[in-house]
């Protein structure tokens, strides 16, 4: 874990992704945040820093001190996080969540609309992409599901005979018909699943012309670039930071 050098940050949160634990640091005005694979896939190399003196976070062998984190899904039971700085869906004041829904889901509505004030619709394109649409008054108004980038690139690499796995975060250079493999490969899928956000986005102002567009996750950039958006990073992390801001509270 890249824990700050300096002093002691205010706090320190985590967000634990179906592919990578999303980490954010200092105080919920300014927070550093960056993104990285779970630990079992890479043990710390460091012991972990000592809980601050004023007691805002747990220590932990594998994370150090936290002051809250969430988790999409259950399976965190080894990660030997403390049950009681966990944000759940009962901490995230949007009206109408269903019960299964995910806490990203939750966290990235909430933030989104609450910045906004005014109806929004979410593109979070991590391992999944999903949409979530929050209305005027702050309800979860239904959303979508597509696999993401990552995901769609290692289906096609082990679904087929002939297409090569291809490296995340390599260059997409803005030619919209590429020749070689490789570039094909990227080219659709993150123009796919554009398409799919502004086609989404146009079916939700349909609803509600004020509906606000915000794009979030680790292929956020990428598609925000596609589609003359800004991407919002660290939308979940401001949330869960936002909401829980000391431990416990
Ligand atoms: N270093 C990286 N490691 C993994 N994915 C990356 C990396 N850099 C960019 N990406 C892109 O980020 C996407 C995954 O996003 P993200 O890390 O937000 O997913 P996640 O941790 O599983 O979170 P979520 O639970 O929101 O899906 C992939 O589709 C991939 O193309
Ligand atoms: C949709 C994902 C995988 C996105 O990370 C996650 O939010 C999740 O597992 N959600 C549970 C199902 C739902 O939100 O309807």
């Amino acid at each position: 874990m890249k824990a700050s050098e300096g002093p002691e940050p205010a706090g320190r949160w985590l967000l634990i992704g179906n592919s990578r634990w999303h980490w954010a640091e200092g105080g919920a005005e300014r927070l550093r945040c960056w993104s990285e694979p779970p630990p079992a896939a890479t043990p710390p190399k460091a012991p972990p820093p000592a809980p601050p003196p004023s007691g805002a976070g747990m220590a932990d062998p594998i994370t150090g001190w936290i002051t809250a984190w969430a988790a999409v899904g259950p399976g965190v039971a080894a990660s030997g996080l403390d049950p009681r700085t966990r944000l759940t869906l009962e901490h995230v004041p949007l009206g109408n969540l269903p019960p299964w829904l995910g806490i990203d889901r939750a966290l990235v509505g909430w933030q989104a609309w609450s910045d906004s004030q005014g109806p929004v619709l979410v593109a979070d394109a991590g391992t999944a992409l999903s949409l979530t649409r929050v209305d005027g008054a702050g309800r979860f108004a239904g959303g979508r599901l597509l696999a993401g980038a990552a995901l769609q690139w290692r289906a096609l690499a082990e679904g087929t005979v002939g297409l090569p796995a291809i490296p995340l975060n390599g260059p997409l250079d803005g030619e919209p018909w590429p020749e070689r493999t490789a570039e094909a490969l990227r080219t659709g899928v993150l123009r796919g699943l554009a398409a799919a956000v502004q086609a989404a986005w146009q079916e939700a102002l349909q609803v509600d012309r004020r509906c606000g567009l915000w794009i979030t996750g680790g292929d956020g950039p990428a598609l925000g670039a596609l589609l003359g958006q800004p991407c919002d990073g660290q939308l979940a992390l401001r949330a869960l930071a936002g909401l829980r801001p000391e431990r416990g509270r």
